[in-house]
């Protein structure tokens, strides 16, 4: 089945007035790339901007890939069509590490470590140099959007856009409305989440929202079941595939997603919630605590070709 579901070829892009046409991603890891690659392939122009050079050009090669399997999916055996696609795509994206170069368009969304300070840090920085009229976004995975954006000046102009893992095949996006959050603003962020081929859903700012509110005890407790011994990660993960029909194991999908990420939603859930459910997990800490984090370290819990 196409799981590219909602990608068009003439690529929608908003048609109202204010519509977003530039776009700046902080960060360039898993999400950020992806990001980025959607909102190209929408006909957007998008710079992306990270404090590491090397994983600025990890993110082109990938983007580079991903728009790829989406050109050959979209323009079947057609390698001219296929080759524009990603040479044009490819094209509308500029990378940076100096958060200037990023800071002038009509977007902003930040896909950087999911730490509070950093992103707090990194928000009050961007509110002093970009235009009135930029809107700002986070892609967190369950710390408070109003806590991230609390030191900037546009909070009316500020929400949350929460993707989902692989972004170029997950359809949905989490729009995320603070009480600060304008009506215009919120109708930009839904249009553009539309513009970029997804079906947008509206929650509270509430920890982990909606997904990773209910993935998380599920995910969590798989942990614990490993760590208990109760079963072998490829039985678990086998388990859920052919028991519940998921894509994914809970734990192929932890190595995915990236476990230091997990311990950063981990610790951020307990302390919000006090649910015992996210207490901290032994052997997670302790795989984080090797560098294996997942696919993108090339270890979590399995071990992957770099
Ligand atoms: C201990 C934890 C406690 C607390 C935790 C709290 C919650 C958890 C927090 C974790 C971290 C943050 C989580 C985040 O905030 C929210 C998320 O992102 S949750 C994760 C959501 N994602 C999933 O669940 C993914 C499930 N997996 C899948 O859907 C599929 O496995 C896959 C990834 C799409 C891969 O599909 P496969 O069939 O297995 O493999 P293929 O390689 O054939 O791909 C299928 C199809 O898709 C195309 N494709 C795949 N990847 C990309 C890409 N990056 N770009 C473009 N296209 C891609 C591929 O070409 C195939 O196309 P086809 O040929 O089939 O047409
Ligand atoms: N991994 C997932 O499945 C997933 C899904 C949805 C949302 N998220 C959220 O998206 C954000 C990014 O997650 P990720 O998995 O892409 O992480 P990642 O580690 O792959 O990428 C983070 C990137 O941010 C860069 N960075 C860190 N601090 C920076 C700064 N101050 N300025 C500029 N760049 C900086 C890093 O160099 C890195 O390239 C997190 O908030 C995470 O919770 C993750």
């Amino acid at each position: 089945m196409n799981k590219l579901i909602g990608l068009t070829r003439n690529f929608s892009s908003s048609t109202s007035l204010n519509a977003i046409k530039t776009v700046t991603i902080v960060g360039g890891g898993l999400m950020g790339s992806g990001i980025a690659q959607v909102a190209a392939q929408a006909g957007q122009n998008v710079t992306i901007i990270d404090i590491n050079s090397d994983l600025l050009g990890k993110a082109q090669k990938s983007i580079q890939t991903n728009l790829t399997r989406v050109g050959k999916k979209l323009y079947k055996g057609d390698e001219a069509k296929i080759n524009s696609f990603v040479q044009e795509s490819f094209e509308r994206i500029k990378v940076s590490t100096k958060l200037e170069d990023g800071a002038d368009v009509d977007l902003i969304v930040e896909a950087i470590v999911e730490k509070l300070d950093v992103k707090q840090e990194l928000f009050n920085k961007l509110d002093q140099i970009s235009p009135a009229h930029t809107i700002f976004a986070t892609n967190t995975s369950c710390i408070s959007v109003n806590a991230i954006g609390s030191g900037i000046k546009r909070k009316d102009k500020y929400g949350g856009l929460h993707f989902f893992n692989p972004v170029p095949v997950m359809r949905l996006l989490e729009v995320i409305k603070c009480d600060s959050t304008s009506e215009e603003t919120y109708q930009a962020m839904m249009e553009w989440g539309k513009s970029v081929g997804k079906t947008c859903i509206t929650c509270k700012d509430t920890p982990g929202f909606v997904v990773n509110r209910l993935l998380g005890p599920y995910s969590a407790e798989a942990i614990r079941m490993l760590e208990r011994g109760d079963a072998s990660a490829e039985d678990i993960d086998i388990a859920m595939k052919l028991g519940a029909g998921y894509p994914m194991g809970p734990l192929e999908l932890a190595d995915f997603t990236g476990l230091d990420t997990k311990t950063f939603v981990l610790s951020n859930m307990f302390e919000k919630t006090g649910n015992p459910v996210f207490k901290p997990i032994p052997l997670l800490d302790k795989l984080v605590s090797e560098g294996k984090f997942g696919r993108k370290s090339g270890e979590g819990f399995y071990k992957y070709d770099k």
